[in-house]
């Protein structure tokens, strides 16, 4: 190990979270860093110096390469091309991410502070080469991530058995005590045989109320791991499914991703029940058979075999219930959740009732079931208590024939065998309930592995490709895309706009020019046909990188809870307050705090539903201006807002897209027209009209006069571009 001394401990915490969202980027680490992961690798320096630092250093990259599912190779002091890429740990200074090595020597490397060319390392600086973690392909299923998660650490069932165990062996205790109270102390009088009798079963009773404690909590541990592992995963599912795979019903899907917890309830309990409690039932039947003999044993095992058959007769019925309830109580949470969002829309239409109704008949459905499931685990239930009463009854009635016919039995003997063969019956007494949950666990299973089966960002690509410097020219070519709802797909041939282009899309409403810009911004995919940027296909490139390198900004924006200073840096780690106050400045954001006095602390609720739909678009538009991508996507950036706004946000979009950044607009203001050179109409079959901004908007003048000519009268022309709607199928170029 390379030596390397005194680092600063805040800037190495610093770089090291740096490098850790640089390299989720670089090798595309599915979920990166979270803001937990950063606090345990900021942590892994806190308050060490010198050596501990040193310590911390490597083991740091050791953690973080876990966290990212990478493989460093160990420290070393000289780096090598056939390395690459690397990490360099610069005494005092930081890590740094060294990519290549370029002809003239020099290597070429990313640190938090920005891109540098180093020709001679600093003394002391080592090397470690990274490589993704060879995965085995698995089919992902819902069962598959479960699967996975239990396999990360299998100890606690073992500990879980082994108190159980010992728990179990001890309730023996009991039933021995009475066995020899009953045969040996009341026959003898031995009051001193009594005491260390009785001394000794307490003694075990309070070690197995030990034991059990000691169970309950590893099985809680495990629990509390499992459920935070299987969270994570199944919501980085959920984010990292592309955006045209989402369910139409958002508030059932939530509730279907939120059925992970019946499946842990579920997988604990199972397991619990296989390794502890089914195998004693076995090992209590060998006890009795060894206290009463053959003849006794047979009573619980007979009762025993008609308890399990009772219970699993039960099974069809609990699953069928089981299912029905989940599914109604999943389209009854997709309402709450349509009906808390859309409460402004059912209050000023009325509609109210109509939600109720459905709430109701929902509500009925669900108790419906409830009760059916309750009532069918009841009755097993009582089935069960029943045969274990009935056995008693047996066991009891066979032992006292033994005992008066043959007197091979003692009183102590029988009373020991009844108490023992309680247990016996136990584990059946349990499956009930196991069903229930069983049942539930598998809808949940099913609707999880529907959430797999959606298709991912860069779904099919096995290594996106993460490009460092992209020209912003898009070539579109045969593109052809239908949501489900849809009967008409956008069709659009061909379209190409080169780097440092200022283009605005012009259409009827729903022609498709949004899911033309989500088309090119590679959110959804297309079915046919490809959107090139720089010649590499947008669904080819990372996302991570792709949502880095183009901007968009959508025509509705929903914020996210927290503070508007989040909002505004969302997904940009490094924006110092400089930039942020410059952004603000510039769009026009900082009057909208004036007078706030939280500033850019202020809260932001669930969406964003505290700011009117102008304010969130400027807060869109600011985060914009902070991320400078290298290509501008804007929906309708400013539908919304007033014209003094509106100008003052133009003008701020005109300052900060460079030269060499391309722009797309999607609007249907005159005014944005400014900011572009050239106009592109789209109809759902294609682009109608396509060439510079003054003579498309001369065309489209000429097409309104003329059908004004023929209809009288445009109300809405005024402020809006008119455009073709209907079926101008070859594309015009208009010079
Ligand atoms: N998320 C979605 N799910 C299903 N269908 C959608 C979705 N988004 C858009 N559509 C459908 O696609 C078609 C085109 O919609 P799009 O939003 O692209 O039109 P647009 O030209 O941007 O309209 P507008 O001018 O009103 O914004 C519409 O018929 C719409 O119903």
């Amino acid at each position: 190990m390379g030596v390397f001394t005194k680092p600063k401990a805040p800037d190495f915490a610093d770089s090291l979270v740096w490098l850790g969202k640089r390299l989720a980027t670089v090798f595309d680490a599915s979920g990166g860093l979270t803001y937990r992961d950063a606090r345990k690798l900021r942590a892994q320096f806190a308050d060490k110096e010198g050596a501990g630092a040193n310590r911390a250093a490597a083991k740091s990259i050791h953690l973080l390469c876990q966290m990212l599912s990478l493989k460093a190779s160990r420290w070393r002091q000289m780096p090598r091309k056939s390395d690459l890429p690397l990490v360099a740990l610069i005494p005092g200074e930081g890590y740094r991410f060294v990519y290549d090595l370029s002809g003239e020597g020099l290597w070429l490397t990313e640190g938090a502070e920005g891109r540098e060319r180093v020709e001679a390392w600093p003394q002391g600086t080592v090397f470690s080469s990274l490589e993704r973690r060879q995965q085995l392909p698995r089919e992902k299923t819902a069962r598959g991530v479960f699967e996975d998660i239990m396999a990360v650490d299998k100890s606690w069932i073992f500990f879980a058995s082994l108190a159980s165990t010992i728990a179990s062996v001890l309730v023996l205790a009991t039933s021995l005590y009475s066995m020899q109270v009953y045969d040996r102390v009341i026959g003898q009088g031995g009051v001193a045989t009594l005491i260390v009798l009785t001394i000794g079963a307490m003694i075990a009773v309070l070690i197995e109320l030990c034991l059990k404690l000691a169970r309950s909590a590893i099985v809680d541990r495990a629990l509390r791991r499992i459920d935070i592992d299987a969270a994570r995963s199944i919501f980085q599912r959920m984010l990292s499914t592309r955006l045209d795979q989402y369910p139409r019903s958002l508030g059932t899907f939530a509730a279907q991703v939120r059925g992970y917890e019946a499946v842990r309830a579920f997988i604990i309990a199972r397991k619990l029940y296989l390794f502890t409690d089914a195998p004693f039932a076995l090992f209590f039947l060998g006890v009795i058979f060894l206290i009463g003999g053959p003849a006794v044993a047979a009573v619980p095992l007979v009762a025993f075999v008609i308890a399990l058959t009772v219970g699993l007769g039960f099974r069809r019925a609990i699953e069928a219930h089981s299912s029905r309830e989940d599914m109604v109580g999943n389209q009854r949470h997709g309402l709450l959740v349509e009906a808390i969002q859309g409460a402004e829309f059912l209050k000023a239409t009325g509609g109210s009732w109509q939600a109720r109704q459905r709430w109701d008949y929902l509500s009925r459905c669900t108790a419906e079931e409830m009760t059916q499931i309750k009532h069918l685990n009841e009755t097993a239930s009582y089935a069960s208590g029943v045969i274990q009463q009935i056995s008693y009854i047996g066991l009891v009635a066979t032992g006292a024939y033994l005992a008066v016919t043959s007197n091979s039995l003692t009183v102590g003997s029988i009373i020991a065998c009844s108490i023992v063969s309680g247990r016996v019956l136990m584990p059946v007494n349990a499956i009930p309930g196991l069903l229930v949950q069983w049942a539930h666990a598998k809808v949940a299973l099913r609707n999880l592995d529907r959430l797999y089966e959606l298709a991912e960002e860069n779904d099919g690509v096995d290594a996106p490709l993460v490009p460092e410097v992209i020209r912003s020219r898009f070539d579109v070519a045969n593109l052809e895309f239908s949501w489900v709802t849809q009967p008409v797909p956008l069709e659009v041939k061909s379209l190409e706009i080169a780097e440092g282009e200022r283009v605005a899309i012009l259409g009827a409403v729903g022609c498709g020019k949004s899911t033309l810009l989500k088309l090119m911004a590679g959110l959804i995919k297309p079915e046919r046909g490809h959107v090139l940027l720089d010649g590499l296909d947008v669904q080819h490139i990372s996302a991570e990188r792709r949502s880095e390198l183009i901007g968009y900004l959508p025509q509705q924006i929903r914020l996210v809870s927290g503070t508007l200073r989040d909002n505004l840096t969302m997904g940009l780690p490094y924006v110092d307050d400089e930039a942020l106050a410059d952004a603000i400045r510039a769009s026009g954001l900082a009057s909208l705090l004036a007078g706030r006095s939280e500033g850019v602390q202020m809260p932001i609720s669930e969406g964003g539903e505290g700011l009117s739909g102008g304010q969130r678009q400027i807060v869109g538009l600011t985060r914009m201006l902070l991320a400078r991508p290298r290509v501008w996507l804007l929906d309708e950036p400013t539908s919304a807002m007033d014209d003094a706004t509106e100008e003052q946000c133009l003008r701020a979009v005109r300052d900060a897209v460079a030269p060499t950044d391309t722009l797309v607009l999607v609007t249907h203001k005159i005014r944005l027209l400014s900011l572009v050179d050239r106009v592109i109409v789209l109809t759902p079959q294609g682009i109608a009209l396509d060439g510079p901004r003054d003579a498309v908007l001369e065309r489209l003048r000429q097409g309104a006069s003329a059908a004004q000519g023929s209809a009288k009268g445009n109300p809405t022309g005024q402020n809006r571009p008119t455009a073709p709607t209907g079926n101008a199928r070859a594309v015009e170029t208009v010079s």
